[in-house]
C-alpha cells in the first residue's frame, strides 16, 4: 500500500477547529517541514502506529522520555496496579520519596529534589529559587538553548520557537526579558566578558550541558568546566538543564559524563517514564529555601502524582538493572551514525553528526556546528526533503533540523538497518533537491 496520510489530514483539519494549530505543542504540527502530522493511534517498543495504518520506527520517543521503549510491559503492569489505588491524592506518598531517592543516588549533585509536572515548571521554579538564594536578579542563558516556555527563558530560545522563527515570543514583557542575558554556547570569552561587566548581578547561569534544542550540539573540550569556574568565581549559581540529557546521555546525566557538579539541576522526560513529570534539585542548603522548608513558594495540585511516580520509578529501576544499558544505546547510535554517514557520502554529502549516549543529531551542513548561529546555517530545505522521504519509508524523525534524535533500548539491529536503508532513498531525494536549487 502506498504511503498516505488521508485520515490524519482529516483529523488535523478537524483538530484545527478546536485546538490552536490543531496541536497541543507547536513542534507536533510539522509547520517547519510542511505537510500533515501523522495522528498516532498506538505505540509499542520502538514503533509508532498512526490512524492510517502506517508504522514508523520512532526516533522522537515522545521528545525523549521513552528510553526503554513505548508501552514497556513492566511500566504498563506497574501502572495498571497503581491505577486501581486511585489517580491523585494531593497528599504525600511513599512513591515520591522512592523516586527522589533514585534520582539523588543517580545524580549526586542533587542532594534534594522537588517534583513538578514538566520541564518548564522545573526551570521556572529553579530561577525563582536561584534569585531568592543569591538576592540577585539577572540570569544568563545561551542562544538556541531551550528551557521551556516561561517568560524569563523564552529569549533566543531553540526548539519549536526556532523552527517557527519566533525565538523571542510576543507576550514576554521587556521587563522580564531584560533580566535575561544571552550569550553564545561554546564561547567562553563571551561569557567571561559578561561576567566581568555585571558578574555581581548574575543570580545564575542556566545551560543545557548537551544542547538538544538547536539540533544536538556537543560542548567543546573543557568548556563546561570553564563555565563552572566562572560561576564559582562570581558567586552565581550554575544550573544544568538536564531535562533532555538526564538519564539520556548516561544514567547520571551529562554532569556525570563531563565531571561537573552544578549547584542545581532540572530534570524531566525520562524520570516520568512517559507521564508528566519534571523535577529540580541540587545543593541541600539551596533546596531548603523552598516552601515549606523555606520562604520560596512553589506548589502543584498534581506534583508527585502517584501514576507519574510509578512510571518513573519503574523506568529508572529497569535502566539501572540493565547490563551496560548506556554502552549498548550508544553503540546503536554509533551504528546508525556510521550507516547514515556512509549513505550520505555516496551522494557526496559531508554532513555533521553528533552523538552522545542515546542522543544524536545530524546537520545538513558542510561546516562544523557548535552553537546557534552555526546550527542555523544548516540547509533546512535539505533536511525537510530528507525528513519527508524518511517518513514515507516508515522512519519517524523529529520534524525539525533544530531537534535531537533519541534511541531506546527497544530499537533492534533490524530497525537500524532499515533506517539506514531508508536513508539511501532519502539522500537521493536530497540530491535531487540540491540539483534543483
Ligand atoms: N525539543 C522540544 C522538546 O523537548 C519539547 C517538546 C515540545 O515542545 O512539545
Amino acid at each position: 500500500m502506498a504511503f498516505n496520510l488521508e485520515k490524519s489530514a482529516q483529523a488535523f483539519a478537524e483538530a484545527k477547529e478546536y485546538i490552536p494549530g490543531g496541536v497541543n505543542s507547536p513542534v507536533r504540527s510539522f509547520r517547519g517541514v510542511g505537510g500533515t502530522p501523522p495522528f498516532i493511534a498506538a505505540a509499542n517498543g520502538s514503533k509508532l502506529y498512526d490512524i492510517d495504518g502506517n508504522q514508523y520506527i520512532d526516533y522522537v520517543q515522545s521528545w525523549g522520555p521513552m528510553i526503554i521503549g513505548h508501552a514497556h510491559p513492566a511500566v504498563t503492569e506497574a501502572l495498571r496496579e497503581a491505577l486501581v489505588r486511585g489517580t491523585s491524592y494531593g497528599a504525600p506518598t511513599l512513591l515520591e520519596t522512592q523516586l527522589a531517592k533514585l534520582v539523588t543516588q543517580a545524580v549526586p549533585s542533587m542532594e534534594m529534589v522537588r517534583m513538578v509536572n514538566s520541564g518548564t515548571e522545573a526551570t521556572m521554579s529553579v530561577l525563582r529559587l536561584a534569585r531568592a538564594y543569591t538576592k540577585r536578579s539577572k540570569i544568563i542563558k545561551f542562544a538556541g538553548c531551550y528551557h521551556g516556555h516561561h517568560d524569563s527563558l523564552l529569549v533566543k530560545a531553540g526548539s519549536g520557537a526556532t523552527t517557527l522563527g519566533i525565538p523571542d515570543s510576543p507576550g514576554v514583557p521587556d521587563s522580564i526579558a531584560g533580566s535575561t542575558i544571552t550569550v553564545n554556547y561554546n564561547n567562553i570569552q563571551e561569557l567571561e566578558a559578561v561576567f566581568s561587566r555585571v558578574g555581581e548581578e548574575i543570580a545564575a547561569v542556566i545551560i543545557e550541558p548537551v544542547p538538544g534544542n538547536m539540533g544536538m550540539v556537543l560542548p567543546r573540550e573543557g568548556y563546561l568546566k570553564q563555565v563552572r569556574a566562572i560561576t564559582e568565581k562570581y558567586g552565581s549559581l550554575l544550573i544544568f538543564d538536564e531535562v533532555m540529557s538526564g538519564f539520556r546521555v548516561a544514567y547520571g546525566g551529562a554532569q556525570s559524563v563531563f565531571g561537573i557538579k552544578p549547584d542545581l539541576t532540572c530534570l524531566g522526560k525520562v524520570i516520568g517514564g512517559g507521564l508528566p513529570v519534571g523535577a529540580y534539585g541540587g545543593r541541600r542548603d539551596i533546596m531548603e529555601w523552598i516552601a515549606p522548608a523555606g520562604p520560596v513558594y512553589q506548589a502543584g495540585t498534581l506534583s508527585g502524582n502517584p501514576l507519574a511516580m510509578t512510571a518513573g520509578i519503574t523506568t529508572l529501576t529497569i535502566l539501572s538493572e540493565m547490563q551496560d544499558a548506556y554502552a549498548k544505546l550508544s553503540g546503536k547510535v554509533e551504528t546508525l551514525a556510521d550507516g547514515l554517514r556512509a549513505q550520505a557520502e555516496k551522494f557526496g554529502f559531508h554532513l555533521q553528526y553528533h552523538h552522545i549516549g542515546s542522543m544524536f543529531g545530524m546537520f545538513f551542513s558542510e561546516q562544523p556546528v557548535y552553537d546557534y548561529d552555526s546550527a542555523k546555517h544548516s540547509d533546512v530545505g535539505a533536511f525537510n526533503t530528507f525528513f519527508h522521504a524518511m517518513l514515507e519509508q516508515g522512519v519517524y524523525l523529529a520534524p525539525s533540523q533544530f531537534e535531537a534524535g533519541f534511541m531506546s533500548t527497544a530499537h533492534t539491529d533490524e530497525d537500524i538497518m532499515q533506517t539506514v536503508a531508508a536513508s539511501a532513498y532519502a539522500f537521493a531525494k536530497v540530491s535531487e533537491y540540491k540539483n534543483r536549487k
